[in-house]
């Protein structure tokens, strides 16, 4: 399985993450998180970073233009999106970038929600499918209910055969480890964040190399 280490604000935890096989890291910039990291920041993040393909950008912009500017910035081709309809990432087409939204999902998937699922399932590259709180994802560190994860997955993939459906919200090595068969039947990969922090933004290196094994194992 693919693993995403995500949040990262200091040089030393991407040195680790990289080091150990993530396959992904993610900088968060959303003004909301604790974990947010300025554009600044992230490029000299980013210059410490051999492959810089494996650079995620988390976003929650307000317009597509916040996208493309943040995207010409940094030059991070994947955009990972916590906002935004079906027609913006229409309009995001034109440009060379892979998108992952986020899907929001809390006690049940509604009619609309299965809407949602299948609309950005034949848009995006990828799903991240991560748990929905006060009507917002991201950092929560609470897992989506088994069940319903699996549910949404099967209708993302059921829409487009090639998208990837990744699983975050609350996610450890602990929990990647005890259900290892059946993460490799339903998700592409696996999304680390909070569970690996001493504090907000401040990863455990032992965790990171504990989550990084876990989710290769399945
Ligand atoms: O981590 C945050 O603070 C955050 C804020 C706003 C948008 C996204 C954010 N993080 C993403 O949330 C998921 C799940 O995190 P957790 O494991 O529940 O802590 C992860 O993909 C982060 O990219």
């Amino acid at each position: 399985m693919e693993v995403k280490i995500c949040g990262i604000t200091r040089v030393s935890d991407l040195k680790v993450a990289e080091k150990y096989g993530a396959d992904y890291i993610g900088f968060i910039n959303v003004k909301r998180s604790p974990r947010f990291v300025n554009i600044e920041k992230i490029k000299h993040l980013l210059s410490h970073l051999k492959n810089k393909n494996k650079a995620v950008l988390v976003l929650e912009p307000k317009t597509v233009k916040e996208v493309i500017d943040k995207y010409k910035q940094t030059g991070i081709k994947n955009i990972q999106l916590h906002s935004l309809s079906p027609k913006d990432i229409e309009n995001l087409k034109e440009y060379d970038l892979r998108i992952i939204r986020a899907i929001g999902i809390s006690n049940n998937i509604s009619k609309k929600l299965k809407n949602e699922i299948i609309k950005f399932s034949k848009l995006c590259d990828a799903l991240l499918l991560d748990y929905k709180l006060k009507g917002k994802t991201g950092g929560t560190g609470i897992e989506i209910p088994f069940n319903l994860a699996k549910k949404a997955s099967k209708i993302a993939k059921n829409a487009n055969k090639n998208l990837k459906v990744y699983i975050a919200g609350g996610m450890s090595p602990e929990k990647v480890k005890s259900k290892q068969n059946i993460f490799k039947m339903f998700f592409d990969g696996v999304d680390f964040n909070s569970s690996l922090e001493s504090s907000p933004g401040i990863k455990i290196h032992k965790k990171i190399i504990e989550a990084i094994n876990s989710a290769k194992k399945c």
